[in-house]
């Protein structure tokens, strides 16, 4: 459905986005995951043709989008960072403002701007002005309004930025029934809670270049490390590590009465029965995930948020 081939801009002396190519299937949600900084807005503005790239090219649905904003109004759906929203208007007429910009025929607009209401949950606040709304609402609204011309693809920047959790699982249903329903989207964060929960390929992005791209489990393969377990127990001497080392397959190692063992969850069961034929209390246990947030740090040498 969008190929991106060898895309580059810069701002001045700035390489916003240094030749980056991706691939995204139809019915996919794709994440572009990277820090404050990395890119990731400027890709997604030449992507909806705001931006001219300095090289490369875009494909959207057999459409080189390049720089041609007509070719992609109709294509695709924007929900930008900014909220876009006119504050002493009802959310209603919020929406008919941008269905007329689409050029929607009034008795279609109505119909579909109740429908888009409901699919994110905010019809019975219809009439309500926007500036009587919250982050939240007012986010849904923006989503809304990137909907009602029923576009091939989804572009989401960083929709979740400054709301309240409440909201953010409203904004992360209407995208799953979205997807359901077969749209394409393209989301960009820099929570990587987000983009495990949402998506099903990611590009992780950094100073401009795709640093690793791959399903989850294909970016999880990138890195040596492995799961661990750390177990911490009321007291455990020396002779009790050795004794477990003595039955246990997996790597150790111990820091006072904390144990790390480099197992995974299903050899869990293992270690607990062991450590109970040696009566060691266990006090605590904390799985430690491989998750895009070592992968980016393994990657990097930095955190996803510094
Ligand atoms: N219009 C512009 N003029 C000058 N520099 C810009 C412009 N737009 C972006 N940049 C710079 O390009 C780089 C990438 O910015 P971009 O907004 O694409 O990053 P991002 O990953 O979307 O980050 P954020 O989450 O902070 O929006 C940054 O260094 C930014 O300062």
């Amino acid at each position: 459905m969008i190929q991106v081939q060898n895309l580059s801009k810069s701002f001045q002396d700035i390489k916003a986005v240094n030749d980056i190519s991706f691939t995204i299937k139809k019915g996919e949600i794709f994440g572009l995951l990277g820090p404050n900084g990395a890119g990731k807005s400027t890709t997604l503005n030449m992507m909806s043709a705001i931006l001219k790239s300095d090289e490369g090219h875009i494909h959207i649905d057999g459409n080189l989008i390049n720089g041609h904003a007509k070719t992609c109004k109709h294509l695709i759906g924007v929900v930008p960072q900014e909220i876009s929203l006119y504050e002493d208007l009802s959310a209603y007429k919020n929406l008919l403002f941008w269905g007329n910009l689409y050029g929607i025929p009034s008795k279609e607009l109505k119909d579909r701007i109740n429908k888009t209401l409901a699919l994110i949950g905010l019809l019975d606040r219809k009439n309500d002005l926007i500036k009587t709304y919250s982050g939240g609402m007012k986010r849904r609204i923006n989503i809304a309004a990137a909907l009602l011309h029923h576009p091939k693809v989804l572009f989401m920047d960083e929709p979740t930025v400054g709301i309240d959790p409440q909201s953010r699982n409203h904004i992360f249903e209407v995208i799953e029934t979205l997807n359901k329903q077969g749209m394409t989207i393209v989301y960009t964060t820099h929570y990587m809670e987000e983009v495990e929960r949402l998506c099903n390929r990611i590009a992780i992005i950094d100073s401009g270049k795709i640093i690793a791209q791959g399903t989850q489990a294909e970016l999880k393969e990138l890195i040596p490390t492995k799961e661990s377990i750390q177990f911490e127990f009321n007291l455990l001497s020396e002779n009790d590590v050795n004794q477990l080392r003595g039955r246990l397959p997996y790597p150790l190692s111990q820091n006072k009465n904390k144990l790390l063992v480099e197992c995974t969850v299903q050899e869990l069961s293992k270690v607990i029965t062991t450590c109970n034929e040696l009566q060691l209390s266990v006090e605590d246990i904390q799985l430690n995930k491989v998750n895009l947030e070592a992968i980016f740090l393994s990657l990097t040498g930095k955190q996803l948020r510094d």
